[in-house]
């Protein structure tokens, strides 16, 4: 398994790195043959898998759950976990208890916060107890309400500086690593040269340090809203929905279970069953 010292040392050789979503055993499994550096456990699994319209009512129960799973598929992958809306914010105490749920049980790596202000103090916390973290800038979900949508962040100069600034506070807090959404290419560019630590970007450019996609993004799989960061790799719902519409019909049809889908009784067996009477 990758550490955080092989990022580092992958940014230092500006080699990209990767990171995927994976929400359940097979998907991390896929996850970790097709090379992933990183698996992501995201709370984005509240709009892909759970069916809400945010990650604003995803749980620390809900987040430990898949990312036990995640582990299950994929032993020897590293996995960040997200820490789901208000579970760092209260009290160190709750933080900390919440992080070591993630770890202890769902068997994760580290843990991803958005956000700076008072959360670049709550990754130092963490990190000085030995918590590796991964900060999250730009476009941060969990604060739909107050940015008001998905917008893309940081387009004019004051707003680009912010971001360096915050980057700056989160390196310098401790974290290893920083997820930046939605921004500008540039603001992407500017964030990997301006750090020390490696930027995954997200909507954030060719040139972050490396890249993170949500796996039923990649796949085309779902009907949820896709960002126009998000790329599709293959088209998966309409194969999905032919086997389904194929199954029902079948069934309907009897064409479904056919004779090598069935198991069968000996000739002894049946006239045995039947009293020596053949049938
Ligand atoms: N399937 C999925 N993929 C994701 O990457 C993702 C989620 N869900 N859910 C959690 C967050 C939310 N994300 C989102 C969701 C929507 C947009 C979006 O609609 N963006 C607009 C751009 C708006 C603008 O131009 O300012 C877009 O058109 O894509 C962006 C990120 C990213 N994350
Ligand atoms: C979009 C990525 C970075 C994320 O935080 C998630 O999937 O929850
Ligand atoms: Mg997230």
């Amino acid at each position: 398994m990758k550490t955080t010292a092989n990022f580092q040392k992958m940014k230092q050789n500006s080699e990209k790195i990767t990171m995927m979503t994976a929400y359940d055993a097979p998907a991390a499994r896929l996850v970790e043959q097709a090379g992933t550096d990183m698996i992501l456990v995201g709370d984005s699994l509240g709009m892909v898998v759970l069916g809400y319209d945010s990650t604003i009512p995803v749980t620390v129960d809900d987040m430990l759950l898949h990312t036990k799973a995640a582990r299950r598929g994929a032993r020897n992958t590293f996995i960040v976990a997200d820490m789901p809306f208000l579970s760092y914010h209260a009290n160190l105490t709750e933080t900390f208890s919440y992080a070591k749920r993630l770890m202890q049980e769902g068997g994760a790596n580290a843990v991803k916060l958005e956000g700076a202000g008072s959360v670049i103090n709550t990754i130092s916390k963490l990190t000085e107890a030995g918590v590796p973290v991964v900060g999250h800038l730009g476009l941060t979900p969990q604060a739909v309400g107050v940015l008001g949508g998905y917008r893309v962040q940081g387009k004019d100069p004051e707003s680009a500086r912010k971001l360096v600034a915050d980057a700056k506070a989160l390196e310098e807090a401790g974290a290893f690593a920083i997820v930046v959404e939605c921004v500008p290419e540039q603001v992407g560019k500017m964030l990997s040269e301006k750090c020390n630590i490696p930027i995954i970007g997200i909507g954030a450019g060719v040139d972050t340090d490396g890249q993170v996609l949500v796996y039923h993004d990649i796949l085309g799989y779902g009907e949820v809203h896709v960002p126009k960061f998000a790329k599709s790799y293959a088209n998966i719902s309409p194969i999905i929905e032919k086997a389904l519409k194929t199954y029902v019909h079948e069934v309907k049809e009897k064409k479904f279970p056919a004779a090598e889908h069935s198991f069968t009784m000996t000739e002894d067996a049946l006239s045995g069953l039947y009293g020596g009477v053949s049938k």
